[in-house]
């Protein structure tokens, strides 16, 4: 349903392993490693910033200000070019397409993916309803690739765009945007950033929100920890080695709730052993990430959120540093968790710097007590809830407001 009908095929997270995917993930991967990633901090740096003003100018539409900065931040990096402050048509369209990627990776939800041979029934057929659904939604997954690539495209032929992923992998010279095959392979590339990207960092983020307002404790000892390492100033990615309790605070936030529970499918390409159990070549397999990030073996009270579980004399236990399960599995490991990683902690620690996060009020001034609850999905997003977010001092404040300055 997801490849074929609904159009995320030329997505390579979601080829089979092979020729086309190996060109993808080679060209999105001289993007994005650990070294190359060091080149979209300026611009993590920018976003970071922008969310801040955002969230002092309103507060309580904090969970859309997430989504919009991460996405808007991506297509910069990304496409090169900055998108609308608020309906952004790219971002529109995206996050159409990505609610119903949701609601389709789950397995199961369509009856054709359990019985392909389906597709070939006509639509007015009892339970072909998929294809319904499939004929809306494909031409809004494919704008969602086509439509910024071609605007990103038309800026470069008039020098009115930004360096970006798309323009350096064109000038690389291995690629060029006048021959189709290698057309689809830069697209391909792009598309795959803004979706991997955009949808897991903003509910991780919302997930580190609601963690916060649940461990006022965890809270205050991680901005005591930025106040004596940065005193009056916002954080830069140079302060990164320096904070290991808002590092580890990071990590707990990706394992106290990990975003994708059961990973990304993967599909057996020869028959397999596990434990015993024989595995046919083509099953597919799921692992439980959820429940490999709550073993008390190696997370004693799995469920509390507790930092200092990461930590090690002082420092983040170097056999945690990048919480690798959460990023998927063997050669489709997730390849933007450097960029992911640096997202997350410039977002979270400039947040913290500046913002105190507690309850919301009712009208009565009684403080509302947080009902946290996640939605279903094949990707884990909160339920909205409330909280209030207010500078920290005036002085936070007055960085903020003058944090577009520089
Ligand atoms: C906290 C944030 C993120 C999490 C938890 C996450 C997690 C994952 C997981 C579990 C997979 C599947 C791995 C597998 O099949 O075993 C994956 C794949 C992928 N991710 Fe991420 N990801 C995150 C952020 C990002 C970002 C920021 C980007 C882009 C800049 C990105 C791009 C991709 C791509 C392109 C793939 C497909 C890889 C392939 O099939 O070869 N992800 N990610």
């Amino acid at each position: 349903m997801l490849n074929d009908l609904l159009g995320w095929g030329s997505l390579f997270s979601f080829m089979s392993y092979g020729d086309a995917w190996r060109i993808r993930r080679r060209a999105f991967w001289q993007e994005f490693n650990a070294y190359r990633t060091l080149n979209h901090r300026p611009k993590q740096l920018d976003t970071s910033r922008d969310l801040l003003r955002r969230l002092l100018k309103e507060p309580e539409e904090f969970l859309h200000h997430i989504k919009y900065t991460l996405a808007a931040g991506v297509i910069s990096v990304v496409y090169g070019f900055d998108v609308k402050p608020e309906n952004d048509p790219n971002i529109t369209r995206a996050e159409k397409a990505l609610e119903q990627l949701n609601e389709s990776a789950i397995s199961g939800n369509f009856l054709v993916d359990i019985l392909p041979v389906l597709r070939y029934v006509p639509s007015w057929m009892p339970g072909a309803g998929f294809k319904s659904y499939a004929k809306k939604a494909r031409p809004e997954t494919l704008d969602m690739f086509n439509a910024p690539y071609d605007e990103a495209c038309s800026r470069i032929q008039t020098g009115n765009i930004d360096p970006s992923v798309i323009s350096r992998i064109l000038e690389s010279g291995n690629y060029t945007s006048d021959r189709c095959a290698d057309r689809d392979v830069v697209r391909d590339v792009a598309s795959a950033a803004y979706a991997g990207g955009a949808e897991t960092s903003h509910a991780v983020l919302s997930t580190f929100i609601a963690a916060m307002l649940l461990y006022p404790d965890v809270q205050a000892k991680g901005q005591r920890e930025i106040d004596s390492y940065i005193g009056a100033r916002l954080p830069n990615f140079d302060d990164l080695p320096h904070m290991p309790y808002v590092h580890a605070i990071m990590l707990e936030v990706l394992r106290w709730q990990a975003v994708l529970p059961l990973s990304v499918a993967h599909r057996l390409t020869m028959d397999d052993e596990y434990n015993g159990y024989y595995l046919p070549k083509h099953s597919t397999i799921f692992v439980n990430t959820w429940a490999i990030l709550r073993d008390e073996e190696y997370y004693p009270d799995p469920d509390s959120f507790n930092p200092g579980r990461f930590l090690k004399d002082g420092k983040v236990d170097p056999k945690h540093k990048d919480l690798i399960v959460n990023f998927g599995y063997g050669r489709r490991t997730c390849p933007g968790r450097f960029f992911a990683m640096d997202s997350l902690w410039i977002l979270l620690t400039s947040m913290l710097a500046v913002f105190d996060i507690k309850k919301a009020k009712n009208a009565d001034g009684q403080e509302i007590d947080p009902n946290i609850q996640y939605l279903p999905g094949y990707t884990r997003h909160i339920k909205p809830f409330r909280c209030s977010i207010t500078p920290r001092s005036p002085e936070a404040e007055k960085l903020i407001r003058d944090s577009d300055l520089m």
